[in-house]
């Protein structure tokens, strides 16, 4: 497989020390661009075959932070995460159901209808978290023929063997493998039923190809017959293919680190390509202690979590606490979010009115202070992305702010708070989208409003006057406000 990298002009200009978490290593680490001035990130994307969780969003708004502090530093940034539209096996040990075939027989509907539907639904929920779009979003099922490609390479170097119609990697051939995980390869246990088990050599070697069994929709032509890539492949042949050898920082998260990680390793490695150079994972999400997650049933999906809060809340509590530690989702977090946001978002918001008619005032105090808080947000990220310290900095901002709106305030004192806001709570944290800051003013707004239509609607109903109580409800049906009765009283949604 030869990737496809153009050669890259570095970027010039001077590029203040970053420090991050190398799981590899272990410890944190100067971050040196490959290519000066450049970043090339990629970032393992989601399995297509079921809506967004909040612990998928903790994942996706880590890694958007990263993308978008870099930028803010001035690099050129590359970002590419996968979709997997592949049905991969329902386990990690090249057995089981195929996820998105299951869900298929489940919906009634083809696999690609599966992915395709999922996919959308996905996208929607990252963009009301103001995630921005990968530079390059590269589909498995868009680039077998590079999948296979690198699997001729391991098969030629010896490093994988055919049976039966699959293609599996020989760990015992590389014994790299266990570097990013520091498993020991005879501490690394496999459960895999009997009959794969005598495919392999090896019980611990991986799927690069499956054979696919004649109930298998999704396959496709190779050299070794009819069949569907391993789960891990994909995730090399497109990185190395966008981002070329030795690209800068893979990302993904913490319970991917083995077997999936390893794995990219050691098939892109043995295949002669030298592979990421930083690796960064972020921690859990969890409820009740436990990771959230679709296989134990305790998740929420965004769409459910977005009719009862602000996205941009949900995203003010993911970058509230740090992408390594454990977040947990509770309805206590999720209120002291809200205030806090609030507490942000009415500060800039009065910052915004009274820019529009500022008196003159020598504001040098508020000045200095803005830039104190300014230089603390990027200490705070400059040291592994520390976005807690880095919200804590936005807080004292606003006291500040606060306190000096208490009085008068200038067109420079102002202007420069609002630049702060906008440059480190906007386009570095991504909280305030163009018109975020009114849009959950106005959302605030509705709320209130509708909880004063449900009472007229009710004091309707007690008179018995029903015509009016459905003329109401019809009114706002037309534009798109929904009443619903429920046994815990009426309800309404958008
Ligand atoms: N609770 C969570 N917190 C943080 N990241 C998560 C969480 N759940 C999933 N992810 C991340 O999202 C990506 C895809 O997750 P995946 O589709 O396996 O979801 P899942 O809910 O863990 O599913 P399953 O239970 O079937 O394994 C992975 O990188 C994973 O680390
Ligand atoms: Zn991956």
């Amino acid at each position: 497989m030869t990737p496809s990298e153009s050669p890259v002009q570095p970027v010039s200009g001077t590029f203040p020390d970053v420090y991050l978490h190398d799981t590899m290593q272990r410890r944190k680490v100067k971050f040196e661009a490959t290519t000066p001035g450049r970043v090339g990130m990629y970032l393992c994307g989601p399995t297509v075959y079921s809506d967004a969780h909040v612990g998928h969003a903790k994942k996706e708004v880590a890694f958007d932070v990263v993308r978008r502090y870099f930028t803010h530093l001035g690099y050129q940034v590359r970002y590419v995460s996968n979709i997997t539209d592949v049905g991969h096996l329902q386990n990690d040990s090249d057995d089981g159901e195929d996820k998105i075939a299951k869900r298929a027989a489940l919906e009634q509907l083809q696999p690609m209808e599966v992915a395709e539907k999922y996919f959308w639904s996905f996208m929607d929920d990252m963009a009301r978290l103001n995630v921005l779009r990968p530079s390059i979003q590269p589909r498995a099922t868009g680039h077998i023929g590079e999948q296979i490609e690198l699997i001729q390479e391991l098969i030629a170097r010896g490093h994988a063997y055919e049976s039966n119609g699959s293609v599996y990697f020989d760990v015992r051939s590389w014994p790299n493998y266990g570097v990013l995980s520091g498993r020991k390869l005879d501490d690394q246990e496999e459960g895999t039923r009997e009959e794969v088990r005598s495919e392999k050599r090896d019980p611990r070697d991986f799927a690069l190809w499956k054979l696919a069994e004649p109930s298998h929709i999704m396959r496709w032509d190779s050299p070794w017959g009819q069949g569907f890539p391993g789960w891990h492949i994909e995730c090399s042949a497109m990185s190395l293919k966008y981002l070329g050898e030795g690209f800068d920082i893979h990302g993904g998260g913490l319970d991917l680190e083995f077997p999936h990680h390893e794995a990219e390793i050691a098939q892109s490695e043995a295949a002669g390509h030298p592979f990421a150079r930083y690796w960064m994972h972020n921690n859990m999400l969890t409820i009740g202690g436990e990771k959230m997650s679709k296989s134990k049933g305790n998740f929420t999906t965004l769409q459910d979590l977005f009719k009862r809060l602000d996205p941009m809340v949900v995203r003010f509590l993911l970058v509230s606490s740090h992408y390594r530690s454990i977040t947990e989702f509770s309805d206590d977090a999720f209120v002291s979010a809200q205030n806090g946001y609030k507490r942000l978002t009415d500060a800039l918001q009065e910052v915004e009115r009274r820019l529009k008619d500022a008196p003159q005032h020598d504001d040098s105090a508020l000045l200095a202070k803005v830039q104190a808080h300014r230089d603390a947000f990027e200490k705070a990220m400059r040291d592994d992305f520390n976005t807690p310290e880095a919200v804590a900095a936005l807080f004292g901002l606003t006291r500040d702010v606060n306190a000096a709106l208490s009085g008068t305030v200038g067109h420079a004192g102002l202007e420069a708070a609002q630049a702060a806001y906008h440059e480190l709570g906007g386009a570095v944290l991504g909280l305030f989208a163009e018109g975020q800051a009114a849009a959950h003013d106005d959302t605030a707004k509705l709320d209130t409003l509708m909880e004063l239509v449900l009472q007229a609607r009710q004091s309707y109903r007690i008179n018995k006057q029903y015509a009016e109580s459905d003329a109401l409800r019809g009114r706002l049906a037309e534009v798109g406000l929904t009443i619903e009765d429920t046994k815990d009283g009426p309800r309404w949604k958008k």
